[in-house]
Order: structure tokens, then C-alpha cells, then sequence
């Protein structure tokens, strides 16, 4: 079976829907019950905030993918070292319960009981910690292996903005399947009729998808009348260089849009913008510049290909996704829906 058959990794996109699914059943009951009061958030060594919604999202993902590929290596965001702490029992027992109930809801049609359900021994909190340092993969080049992300845009999600759920397939560096879920973006861009919640899908050679949470109204992308005046941009300042971002949108006639998390790459492939600008924020005190991570940009840059896109570092060489966790010198991202506009803004950005 060649990597572009019709056939080809059917699958692993079906397994990968449902992992996401019920992934953001996770991440929509955390926040509608839990986030408000802000107890179920913990800081990382680097200031960032988690949640149990990152943890138990990453061990449903997990477990899913275990059970349906035991071999594949995953490089998820998460681990389980702070949960493991007895100061952290409480946060524990949230995380593991959250996941349990997202692992045994019902199973709609063409998912597989062993996809997700398990044995009882998976529903321990041992195993579920287990299935969070199942990410625990460094990545590399020669090597098929899932990227995840179990809630992209955390700072959105707390604050009731956009985040993404985030999955890829890697196949020797290349980004073969890329799923997303959005619990908080319309339904339709143009009018909020039809509510929210979507899951984003792309294969590599076979297109790029939206469908709903619950899996109906498969669409192709793009389906929106082009928006040629957009340049989508991180919502938070110090992930992003806002003053260069500005000489760029300024010069190509552009206007900013703040959004978190990979729905950026979601709504650029729908055609909702025109542009995905992601430059490094100036470096502080002799500190190294941020090194991007390849759960963050492996499965929005198949969506934005598939739907016809083009993305690029902001120097313009191809994003490198078999260098590891990190991403090396890939630093500032130019994703764009058409290769014309590519040029200009990889010119615009020399300039500014
Ligand atoms: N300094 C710095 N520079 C660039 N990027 C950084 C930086 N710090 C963190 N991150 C990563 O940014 C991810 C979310 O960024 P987004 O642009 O998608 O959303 S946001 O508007 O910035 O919140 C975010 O992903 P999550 O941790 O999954 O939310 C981080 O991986
Ligand atoms: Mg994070
Ligand atoms: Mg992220
Ligand atoms: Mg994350």
C-alpha cells in the first residue's frame, strides 16, 4: 500500500478521531465543572500552566492508541511526575477519574470496543499514569510515531477561548495524519446557528476535512469564501514578536487576529484567513530563544497542506519534524493559503 493510496491510513485516522472525541469530552467537563476555580491547575517548571483537562486528556489519548498500536512510540506535551507527588493525591484522583469516564462512554458508530474501553486493570490509577509517560518518546528521524497534544492553547482553554486537542501520525519525519479537535470553535464560521465543536482531519494526499464533535457533516477545506485580510497571530504576547507581526500585517495590508492554539491552522485551512504568522519572541537576558515543540505545528501544518496551503519556517525552509521533541532552528512560522502569498510575506518579514 503506497503512502498516498485512498486506503492508506484509514485506521489510524479512524483510532485517532476517537481518541480526540473523547479527548475533548475530558476537556468540556473540565472546564464546564472544574477550571472555574482555578484548584485544578498546577505550574510547570517553566511557569506554564496544566490542568487535570492536559492529563487526563493525555492519558485517554494514550490509552486509546496503545491499545490499537502497541508499538508506536508517542511524544505527548504531559507527563505524570507532579501527579505522582502525595501532595498532588487530589488532583490524582480527578485526573483518573475524568479519564475512566471518558474511556468507558458509549461507543458511536465504527469505533472498536478495544480501541478504547480496556480491561479493568487500564481503569487503575497506575495504568492511567502509565498511559501519561507513555509520551514520554524523544522522537527522531527513521521512525513512525504520534505526536500529542493533549490541550494546545491552555492559557485559551482557561480562559474560555480557543484550544485544540492535538494529534499526528510521523512517518520518517514526515507528518502523514494530523487530527484536531476544537470544542469552542462555530460549527460554520459565518454563523453561530449551528453551534459549536469541531474536529479537524488531514491525510497526507488525501485532503483535509471538518467535521462535528460527534462525527457528522464531514466538509472539505477550504469551504469558506476565501478572507484574504486576516494574518491569524498567538493570542498571548510573550509567545510571539507583536511589534514585528505589526510591520508585517501593516506593509501586506493585513489585519491582526489574536486566536490560541492550533485553531489558527484550523481556521486558515477553512479559508477564514490569510495568513498564520508566528515569529520568536525577542530573547531576554542572554536567555536561549524558545525551541518549538512538534506537537505544536506537526498536525496544523498537514491541515493547512492538505487544504492547499503552504507552510514554511520564516526563512522559508520546510519545518523539520525529525530532529526530536523540539523542533531545532525552525524558529517564526509562515503558514499561508496560497504559495503567491507565501512569497510576499516571507519578503515582508526580510524587510521588517
Ligand atoms: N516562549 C514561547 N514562544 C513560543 N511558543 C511558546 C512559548 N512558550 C510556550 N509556547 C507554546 O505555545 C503554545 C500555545 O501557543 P499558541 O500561539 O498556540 O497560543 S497562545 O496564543 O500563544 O496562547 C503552547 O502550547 P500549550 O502548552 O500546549 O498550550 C506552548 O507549547
Ligand atoms: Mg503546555
Ligand atoms: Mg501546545
Ligand atoms: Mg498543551
Amino acid at each position: 500500500m503506497s503512502l498516498t493510496s485512498p486506503e492508506a491510513f484509514s485506521v489510524e485516522k479512524r483510532v485517532a478521531i476517537a481518541a480526540v472525541r473523547r479527548a475533548c469530552l475530558v476537556t468540556c467537563t473540565v472546564f464546564n465543572q472544574l477550571v472555574r476555580d482555578r484548584t485544578d491547575t498546577l505550574k510547570k517548571e517553566d511557569e506554564s500552566p496544566v490542568t487535570v483537562g492536559d492529563y487526563a486528556a493525555q492519558a485517554v489519548i494514550n490509552t486509546i492508541l496503545k491499545n490499537a498500536f502497541p508499538k508506536d512510540p508517542i511524544v505527548g506535551e504531559e507527563g505524570a511526575d507532579a501527579l505522582r507527588q502525595e501532595s498532588n493525591a487530589r488532583l490524582r484522583e480527578r485526573v483518573v477519574s475524568l479519564a475512566i469516564n471518558a474511556l468507558q462512554e458509549d461507543l458511536i458508530d465504527g469505533e472498536k470496543a478495544q480501541w478504547g474501553l480496556g480491561s479493568q486493570h487500564e481503569r487503575s490509577s497506575e495504568a492511567l499514569l502509565k498511559a501519561i509517560d507513555e509520551g514520554n518518546d524523544m522522537g527522531g528521524p527513521n521512525k513512525r510515531m504520534w505526536t500529542v497534544d493533549p490541550i494546545d492553547g491552555t492559557k485559551g482553554f482557561l480562559r474560555g477561548g480557543q484550544y485544540a486537542v492535538c494529534l499526528s501520525l510521523i512517518v520518517n519525519s514526515q507528518v502523514v495524519l494530523g487530527v484536531i479537535g476544537c470544542p469552542n470553535i462555530q460549527i460554520h464560521p459565518a454563523s453561530s446557528d449551528e453551534g459549536k465543536g469541531c474536529i479537524f482531519v488531514a491525510v497526507r494526499g488525501q485532503g483535509a476535512f471538518q467535521i462535528t464533535l460527534s462525527g457528522t457533516g464531514a466538509i472539505k477545506l477550504p469551504y469558506f469564501p476565501s478572507e484574504k485580510s486576516y494574518v491569524l497571530q498567538s493570542e498571548e504576547p510573550k509567545h510571539s514578536n507583536i511589534p514585528l507581526i505589526r510591520r508585517v500585517s501593516d506593509e501586506l495590508h493585513l489585519t491582526e487576529w489574536g486566536m490560541d492554539s492550533q485553531a489558527k491552522y484550523c481556521c486558515l485551512a477553512r479559508g477564514e484567513g490569510a495568513v498564520y504568522l508566528r515569529m520568536p519572541a525577542p530573547t531576554v537576558g542572554g536567555k536561549q530563544p524558545y525551541e518549538e515543540r512538534i506537537w505544536d505545528h506537526a498536525p496544523g501544518s498537514i491541515l493547512v497542506e492538505e487544504a492547499g496551503g503552504k507552510i514554511t519556517d520564516s526563512e522559508g525552509a520546510p519545518l523539520r519534524f525529525g530532529l526530536g521533541r523540539g523542533m531545532g532552528e525552525n524558529r517564526g512560522f509562515v503558514a499561508t493559503v496560497d504559495e503567491e502569498l507565501h512569497g510576499r510575506v516571507l519578503s515582508a518579514i526580510k524587510r521588517a
